[in-house]
C-alpha cells in the first residue's frame, strides 16, 4: 500500500531539439530533466504542469497545446511513497526559456541527449516519447541510482 503523490513533467520539443533543464537545487539536483514538480491539493494536474513550466523556465503554453503523452510510476525500496509522474509535451509555446533559481534550460539535439547526466530511467522511456508513442512505465528503485526492476509499455490512449 503506497502513498501516491502526483507530479508533472513537461518537455518542449521542435523538429530537431528537446528542451531540458539542469536542476540547480533540491530533488534531482545536477540532473538534466524536463520541467515540473508536485501537484498541489488546490490545482489540477494540467494547471500544475503549466504553473511549474512557467516558474522553472518562464515559458507559457496554452493548455490546448499541452499533450499528455506518458505516465510514470516510481517506487523506492523501503519507502512508502509512489511518485505518480504525468508526462506532457508541447511544440507550440510562448516566451524564451530563461534560467531561474530552479533550472538552467538548454536545447539538445535528439542525437545528443545527456542520458549520463539524467535519471537512470530516462534512457528507457525517452525512445517512446521521441517516437511520439504514448507510454506507461513503472520503475522500482533501490536508492536513487539503481533500478531494481521496471516495465514500460506503449499505450493506445492515455
Ligand atoms: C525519482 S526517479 C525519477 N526519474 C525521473 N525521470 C525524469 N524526471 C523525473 N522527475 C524523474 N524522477
Amino acid at each position: 500500500m503506497y502513498i501516491r503523490k502526483l507530479y508533472t513533467l513537461v518537455f518542449l520539443r521542435n523538429d530537431t531539439h528537446i528542451l531540458l533543464g539542469l536542476k540547480k537545487r533540491g530533488f534531482g539536483v545536477n540532473k538534466w530533466n524536463g520541467f515540473g514538480g508536485k501537484v498541489e491539493a488546490d490545482e489540477t494536474i494540467l494547471d500544475a504542469a503549466l504553473r511549474e513550466l512557467k516558474e522553472e523556465c518562464c515559458v507559457t503554453v496554452d493548455r490546448d497545446n499541452l499533450k499528455n503523452i506518458g505516465h510514470l510510476e516510481f517506487t523506492f525500496t523501503g519507502e512508502p511513497t509512489l511518485m505518480d509522474v504525468r508526462v506532457f509535451s508541447a511544440t507550440v509555446f510562448e516566451g524564451t526559456p530563461t534560467e531561474t533559481d530552479e533550472m538552467s534550460p538548454k536545447w539538445f539535439p535528439y542525437t545528443e541527449i545527456p542520458f549520463e547526466d539524467m535519471w537512470p530511467d530516462d534512457v528507457i522511456w525517452f525512445p517512446y516519447m521521441l517516437k511520439d508513442k504514448l507510454f506507461f512505465g513503472k520503475f522500482h528503485y533501490k536508492g536513487y541510482d539503481t533500478i531494481l526492476n521496471y516495465n514500460v509499455e506503449e499505450l493506445e490512449s492515455m
